[in-house]
């Protein structure tokens, strides 16, 4: 109904004007015609009712008779004047009791039709009209007359006078519906000019065109028409003050948009210079809205959908509880603005720290608060540097001394622990140089090598002596770190130290009574074995050799028995004192226990070395000792004597062996050595005796020169000679210088020797040329060790002036292990000596580690190819090629070059070949003593005078 309604509404006007027309006529034909025809129809069925049911009860009456007398064919008589009436369905004659006296039925309809109540008589319905006549004789009722007329024509004749009426209602309707278009048309014309009219003139810019309308008329409409007009023209007037307003405020929105967007940019810039992302919480509907930069930062959700829960969830939970009560506060009115700061989770998973400020903007006119600003910024590198600064401060307050300077070295700050330290307060620290705690210890190459290493790394750590405030001077661990700017210059140097007075006290003393004998200071087993492995293993890399001496001392039982303890310990401790004393600072010596030693000699050259030790110490301990009592006591020691890696290649098996082989001494006597092995033994002791022989010979004047001719390889004649020693020993005969040179050198007796040997060289060289020989150059080896450690240059000039042998005739043939080490002390000497217009050689060159190159630096003469190159000539080609390239780059640097050992004719003719300048070689002449190299002189001298 309703949907009815508002359709009906919405129809348009000119339409439901003609509906109100139409119905209206056609409601009033449609009833008028309905009446009569309803009035005429009902007095047509009163009519056929009346008189068909008089013609009923007339013949009723006419059978009277025959009902009393049962008169059937009366009866029927007079019922066939009823039946013969066109429209008579069915009759019949029914006595009261129930029989039927007539009955004229041709359709059967009678059995169909309905009974009429007693007083009814009769009953309209569908195609029949039923009636029931009573039959009576004065009161009584002797029958009933029944019977039914045909409605069926009257019912057609009322049907074509229907279609008639529909007929006229037509006529009607399409009458109405003329009528009411023409009604419409005529009253809707002007308000649908109106209309279109209104409508163009909205379409179009000027609405400043009237509507015309018949100029005669003077009716509501042309009303309407002239209000229209004039409503125009006002329309057109304000819409022209509003253009003008308009363009007014367009220049003015415009002018402020542009002042807003420049204040938006300056806002973004600033909020982006201070790091700052600004954000709008919109309170009624819950939407917060953030800033780009932080909503990609910890979410991907689109911005539009994220609301102050959402924001919230994100708030790490232990922040969550703080900043919801916040919220609370603000939005009660409890607080007029925020500020607050929490942890917010990112996309990533991790928490970044925000600090959060903002206030209410908008209120609702019940003054709740409806939306808020802010500002949100990430402080997580602030809060970060807040928890390194608090660690800083709590570290910087720690148990060590912390000092900072600036880049000058002034004292910026100091820590309490830096007063506990040094005694100076942070007043008295501050503004000073470190120079303050300064003690003198150090040298100024000390403080120097510090900050040349603070330079190159930015930092330093060492010990250092260090003065307090009450002058004691104490050592403090201290590591000194250069704080460098982001342009890598220092700005600050941090130094962290502490007092290692008692460490150091307590470090030593624990280290003496778990590392060292209490009662001599020596080293115990433990350090022993620390030390002998550590040496094993040094030595293992290097390929050298160590020797292990365990000591017992003898008698020393009986000293103790009879003398006690006291005298025992006392003796014990002189024990250790003399060993120590015989010892390089290299080696070491521990005590066992009771009277037992061991030394640890490190780094020794030969086997035999150990040996000469042993027996120093065996002669040290030989010597009496006198106790503190007065008492005055001889005791001897025996030395078992292990090498590595002969006899072992660890601390444990070496002390066995050195055991073993000091049983092996006890048994051979006391007071002497022994090695693990015998042969070493032996050799040993043979060496012993050969340096003590050597000693001997020396002073008894048993060496001798032998002079070894060297020619000139293109002239073949002599031009000089080298000087060898050689000692003749009374008993054994002439010795070679291998069996005695090795052992004068590490004994040093090589001194002498050399000097004697230079001087009597020189002495020589003088007689014969005193004697009218042909002057030669005389050669004379200087052995490294002479060279080194003792004044050659002196010694020559002593040598030159005491025998007045010519400098020039005079060659110093030096090794090329001579020249190594030092090299600016080599120079100086070897200068020194040309100076004396002496000549100088390298000997053996290529058995050692130089290259001509680094002899080039030299002033030397001669160079001499050793006598293992010379050797295999003809027959090793490698041999050859280095020999032909030694010459070669010796002439390039302006030595001449002499090939010792020369034995063959083409070795000879080789060198000539390759330009050698001299050689020296058993082909020419072996070494032989003076007289008969005089004699090969004066020999050589007549061929030539002969020639
Ligand atoms: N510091 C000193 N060292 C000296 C001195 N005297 C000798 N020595 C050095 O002793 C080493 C052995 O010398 P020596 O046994 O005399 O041997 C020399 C020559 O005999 C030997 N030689 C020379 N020619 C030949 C040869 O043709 N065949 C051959 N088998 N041997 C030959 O060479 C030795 C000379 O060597 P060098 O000195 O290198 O020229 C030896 O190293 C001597 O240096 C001394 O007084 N002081």
């Amino acid at each position: 109904m309703n949907k009815l309604k508002q359709w009906v509404v919405c129809q348009p006007f000119k339409r439901k004007l003609q509906w109100v027309i139409m119905t209206v006529v056609l409601t009033t034909v449609a009833s008028t015609l309905g009446f009569l025809y309803w009035q005429k129809n009902d007095q047509q069925r009163n009519d056929f009712v009346r008189t068909n049911l008089a013609l009923a009860k007339l013949v009723a009456e006419f059978t009277v008779l025959p009902v009393v007398f049962d008169d059937s064919k009366g009866a029927e008589d007079q019922l066939s004047k009823l039946w013969k009436t066109p429209n008579v369905a069915y009759v019949l004659l029914e006595k009261t009791g129930g029989q039927i006296l007539t009955n004229h039925d041709p359709s059967n309809i009678a059995a169909a039709a309905p009974t009429l109540a007693d007083n009814q008589e009769w009953l309209w319905q569908d195609h029949y009209l039923y009636f029931a006549v009573p039959i009576s004789h004065e009161h009584e009722k002797l029958g009933i007359l029944k019977g039914a007329y045909r409605i069926d024509e009257l019912k057609q004749a009322q049907y074509r006078e229907l279609h008639f009426m529909l007929l006229v209602m037509l006529i009607a309707a399409l009458c109405s519906y003329g009528l009411a278009f023409l009604l419409r048309s005529f009253a809707m014309a002007p308000i649908t000019q109106l209309d279109r009219h209104a409508r163009r003139i909205a379409e179009q810019p000027d609405m400043s065109e009237p509507i015309i309308y018949s100029a005669h008329r003077a009716d509501e409409i042309s009303h309407l028409y002239d209000a229209f007009n004039l409503l125009m023209s006002r329309i057109q007037q304000r819409e022209t003050e509003i253009l003008q307003l308009n363009r007014d405020l367009e220049i003015k929105i415009r002018q402020r948009t542009q002042d807003l967007e420049e204040s938006r940019h300056i806002l973004a810039l600033s909020l982006q210079a201070s790091n700052q992302w600004l954000w709008d919480w919109n309170i009624a509907d819950n939407i917060l809205k953030l800033d780009a930069e932080l909503v990609s930062l910890c979410t991907t959700l689109p911005p539009a959908t994220i609301t102050i829960d959402w924001f919230n969830e994100q708030i790490h939970p232990d922040d969550q509880l703080r900043i919801r009560q916040a919220q609370a506060n603000l939005l009660c009115d409890r607080q007029p603005n925020c500020s607050s700061e929490f942890r917010l989770r990112t996309v990533n998973g991790d928490y970044r720290w925000i600090h959060s400020q903002g206030q209410i903007i908008e209120r609702s006119p019940q003054g709740n608060p409806v939306r808020m600003i802010g500002t949100q910024t990430d402080i997580t590198d602030r809060k970060q540097a807040e928890i390194e600064l608090r660690i800083a401060a709590v570290a910087f307050e720690s148990q060590e001394g912390i000092m900072v300077t600036d880049a000058n070295n002034d004292i910026l700050r100091v820590n309490q622990a830096f007063t506990k330290i040094t005694g100076y307060t942070t007043e008295e620290a501050v503004n000073q140089n470190p120079r303050l705690l300064k003690s003198g210890l150090q040298d100024q190459s000390f403080y120097e090598e510090m900050w040349r290493s603070i330079e190159l790394t930015g930092n330093w750590e060492g010990q250092i002596w260090n003065r307090r405030k009450n002058s004691d001077i104490y050592p403090e661990l201290i590591t000194i770190t250069a704080v460098k700017g982001p342009d890598n210059v220092v700005t600050n140097y941090v130094a962290v130290f502490n007092d290692i007075t008692l460490t150091q006290a307590a470090t030593a003393e624990i280290e003496r009574l778990a590392f060292y004998d209490p009662l001599t200071a020596l080293p115990n087993r433990r350090l022993l074995m620390d030390r002998l492995q550590h040496s094993i293993n040094m030595d293992r890399r290097d390929g050298k050799q160590l020797a292990l001496l365990m000591l017992d001392l003898d008698r020393f039982k009986a000293v103790n028995d009879s003398l006690g303890h006291l005298a025992g310990d006392d003796l014990l401790q002189q024990v250790a004192a003399r060993i120590s004393s015989r010892l390089r600072d290299v080696d070491m010596v521990a005590r066992l226990g009771g009277d037992e030693f061991v030394i640890l000699l490190e780094d020794i050259t030969l086997p035999e070395d150990a040996a000469q030790v042993a027996e120093e110490i065996i002669a040290e301990l030989s010597k009496q000792f006198c106790l503190s009592q007065h008492d005055n006591v001889l005791i001897g020691a025996s030395i078992g004597i292990s090498l590595y890696p002969q006899h072992g290649d660890s601390p444990e098996i070496l002390m066995d062996h050195a055991d073993a082989a000091l049983y092996q001494a006890k048994d051979a006597g006391r007071g002497c050595f022994a090695y693990f092995s015998e042969e070493l033994t032996l050799a040993a002791r043979e060496r012993i005796a050969l340096e003590a022989r050597l000693r001997h010979a020396i002073e008894q004047q048993e060496l001798r020169v032998f002079y070894q001719a060297q020619v000139d390889i293109a002239t073949g004649l002599i031009i000089g000679a080298e000087a060898l020693v050689r000692w003749q020993d009374p008993a054994e005969g002439l010795i070679p210088p291998q069996r005695f040179i090795p052992i004068a050198e590490e004994s040093g007796l090589i001194v002498d020797i050399g000097s004697w040997v230079l001087h009597e060289t020189c002495r020589q060289g003088r007689q014969w040329l005193d004697t009218g020989l042909p002057a030669v150059t005389l050669a004379v080896n200087v052995s490294a060790h002479q060279f080194q450690r003792s004044d050659i240059c002196a010694l020559v000039a002593q040598v030159l002036s005491d025998t007045g042998f010519p400098p020039e005739h005079l060659e110093l043939e030096i090794t090329e292990s001579g020249l190594m080490g030092n090299q600016s002390n080599a120079t100086t000497i070897l200068n020194n000596l040309r100076a004396q217009g002496v000549h100088l050689a390298i000997d053996d060159f290529g058995t050692g580690y130089s290259s001509l190159a680094y002899l080039k630096h030299f002033p030397l003469d001669v160079l001499k190819i050793d006598k293992s190159f010379i050797d295999e000539i003809p027959f090793q080609q490698d041999d050859m090629e280095i020999t032909a390239t030694i010459v070669a780059m010796a002439h390039t640097l302006g030595f001449k070059v002499l090939a010792e050992g020369v034995e063959t004719p083409e070795q000879h003719d080789f060198l000539r070949k390759k330009g050698c300048d001299m050689y020296q070689g058993y082909i020419k002449s072996p070494p032989i003593p003076a007289e008969e190299f005089a004699k090969l002189l004066r020999s050589q001298n007549r061929t030539m005078s002969v020639v």
